[in-house]
């Protein structure tokens, strides 16, 4: 069985299926199957006061919302966007997911590359809007990054507190292993006894990838010198391990559903949904005394925060509402007529990591089986490498994807990676009749820095953000390194048995080069390079919030979300942003006690 949904052999034909099925999704929401799940739409009015304000009800929000009113106190949580949608909810949608008004959908400013082989002229930059964030859209890719990451955020927020042994307990806390991922066809090799460090009874289910498919690919990575190890983060930072995946009992662990649904008839938590922060006020202290909010696109009030305002809107939102409100850089302030409260480097350090594409085709090792909107879409696994092998520090990172339909190839390739039909079309066509093994090799720490800033100074107005990608020659001449260091791969026992080959997406875009010279390699990388949507950095710890994460030169206001992160970790934020907000809500709850 090649296929789900209507047939696909070509890249037009995959995008007017997703469409279709978009379409579909979105009558289904009509019904609101999930409203249920989540608290009711509070009834706000103007001058309505609570103890603590949540600006975003994402990732951060969610589990802040969870611990702040388990510890008695009134909280108000505010999100833009709607409760999780049922296609949101099934791991196997999320390919539906972008471009609809389950994302802010945003394109960076161009960059003088992106165009060569992707649709758009400039990355796509696509952010959670409904409860859960980001959570409820990502790829669900468990990761916790490496200790060296929170040696990085120790160091930038001067406070040891921040080291990974000082935080463990936090992904302990927040997250529980639930075993193989249910309804895949499973290797003998499953072991239980390899259970991933994790506590028992932490809100996120996570599960690990057992697909029989993956029992020889990984050993090729073995050959090629790299440890196989149970999991990959923490102490554990160089290696390859079977995936991990934010899924349990076929559900996606979005912070919505593991940390709000159970706290969502609590009667001192309100949660205003369509509802968006315009800005925080402060008294003439600087004391953050609450914000102003559209509801439903409508009227404007302002709600009283007792305590403090918590800013959870997430790497490319904060900033800019917190620039809104006048904190951020003085010069641009000015330029947009804002009053400036604190002169801070808001929305600069802007981060995320690069990943490059490469594709292999290989004679095919399972059937698939029935498509399940339940399941992960493809096997999955993941590695943490250093050209130098005795480096404790990973340089890069694969992501490692087996799907047998090619109809899914075409969908992830000209949908979420946005890429050019004749890219996928091309590799398609190369695929056909095999099975694709797809790698993304992830530059993990990069050196380049982009920005976010205010277009204007309506909140509904998307900011502007320049990705920097690649502004430092660094990171491309690193990227090509790591590229040619992942190439022997189809030198290994395993790749030669499948007879795997490396499919060539980019064909004359990069003709003008000798194939496999650094030129070569440098324009596959400009074309094949797409954002693994890792943001964070915009309103990082040191520079605009102390290691409480309280804002410098204002009182009462924290920011909380990805964009405290001085550096983004390796693997995926997703893990590190509940962790942060774990940490954030035992320092509030033990700064105040609740009445
Ligand atoms: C498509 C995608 C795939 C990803 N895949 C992975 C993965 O597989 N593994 C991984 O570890 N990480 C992944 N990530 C990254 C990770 O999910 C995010 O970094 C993390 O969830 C961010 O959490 P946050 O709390 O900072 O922001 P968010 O979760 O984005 O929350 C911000 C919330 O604030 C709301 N908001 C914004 N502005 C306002 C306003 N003015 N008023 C009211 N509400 C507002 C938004 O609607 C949103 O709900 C992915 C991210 C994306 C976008």
């Amino acid at each position: 069985m090649e296929s789900y949904g209507p047939m696909a052999n070509n890249t037009a034909q995959a995008i007017a299926n997703i469409q279709m099925v978009q379409e579909a999704f979105q009558t289904l929401s009509l019904l609101m199957l999930t409203n249920y799940m989540f608290p009711k739409q509070a009834v706000l009015k103007d001058g309505d006061e609570f103890d603590f304000i949540i600006a975003g009800g994402g990732t951060a929000g969610c589990v802040l919302a969870n611990r702040l009113v388990t510890a008695n106190h009134r909280v108000l949580m505010l999100e833009a966007g709607d409760v999780q949608t049922p296609d949101s909810v099934l791991p196997g949608t999320i390919v539906y997911l972008p471009k609809t008004n389950r994302f802010w959908n945003y394109l960076a400013q161009p960059d003088g590359y992106t165009d060569k082989c992707h649709k758009e002229p400039a990355m796509f930059i696509p952010v959670g809007n409904m409860l859960g964030g980001s959570s409820s859209v990502n790829f669900m890719i468990a990761s916790r990054g490496i200790e060296h990451d929170y040696h990085m955020w120790a160091t930038a927020a001067n406070d040891s507190s921040w080291q990974y042994k000082n935080i463990a307990k936090y992904f302990k806390k927040s997250a529980r292993y639930v075993g193989p991922i249910s309804m895949i066809p499973q290797t003998s090799n499953m072991n239980q006894a390899n259970r991933p460090y994790m506590g028992e009874e932490g809100n996120i289910g996570i599960s690990q990838d057992y697909s029989a498919n993956l029992d020889d690919y990984i050993k090729s990575f073995k050959e090629m010198g790299n440890k196989i190890v149970k999991y990959l983060g923490g102490e554990q930072a160089k290696g390859y391990a079977r995936g991990l995946l934010t899924i349990a009992e076929g559900r996606r662990q979005s912070t919505a559903s593991s940390y709000l649904s159970p706290v969502k008839d609590n009667s001192n938590l309100f949660v205003s949904r369509r509802t968006v922060v315009n800005k925080v006020v402060f008294d003439n202290r600087k004391n953050a005394i609450g914000v102003r909010v559209s509801i439903d696109g409508g009227k404007e009030i302002f709600l009283k925060a007792k305590k403090e305002v918590i800013v959870s809107a997430g790497a490319i939102k904060s900033p800019q509402l917190l620039m809104l409100s006048g904190i951020g850089p003085r010069n641009h302030l000015k330029e947009k007529n804002i009053t400036v409260v604190s002169d801070l480097p808001v929305g600069e350090n802007f981060q995320d990591q690069q990943a490059v594409t490469v594709i292999h085709a290989a004679r095919k090792i399972q059937d698939p089986g029935p498509f399940n909107y339940h399941l992960y879409r493809a096997s999955f696994m993941m590695g943490f490498r250093s050209l130098e092998p005795c480096s404790k520090i990973p340089d890069y990172a694969t992501y490692n994807f087996v799907q047998e339909r090619l109809d899914a190839f075409l969908q992830y390739c000209g949908f979420p990676y946005d890429f050019q039909s004749d890219i996928c079309d091309r590799s398609y066509r190369q695929l056909l009749g095999r099975q694709d093994a797809y790698t993304q090799i992830i530059n993990l720490y990069p050196k380049s820095r982009g920005k976010v800033t205010l277009n204007t100074t309506n909140p509904d107005d998307a900011p502007l953000v320049e990705t920097g990608y690649f502004t430092e020659e660094e990171d491309m001449n690193n990227m090509v390194e790591y590229v040619k260091d992942y190439l022997p791969l189809v030198n290994t026992t395993y790749f030669k048995k499948v007879d795997g080959r490396m499919v060539d997406p980019v064909g004359d875009k990069c003709s003008m080069h000798e194939y496999g010279s650094d030129d070569y390699w440098k324009c596959y990388v400009y074309c094949m390079a797409s954002s693994l949507w890792n943001f964070g950095g915009t309103c990082a710890m040191g520079s605009v919030v102390d290691s409480k994460l309280k804002v410098y030169g204002v009182q009462r206001l924290r920011v909380v979300d990805a964009s405290v992160m001085p550096t983004v970790v390796a693997g995926g934020n997703y893990l590190a942003t509940v962790v942060i907000a774990e940490k954030a809500s035992d320092m509030i709850n033990a700064e105040y006690r609740s009445d």
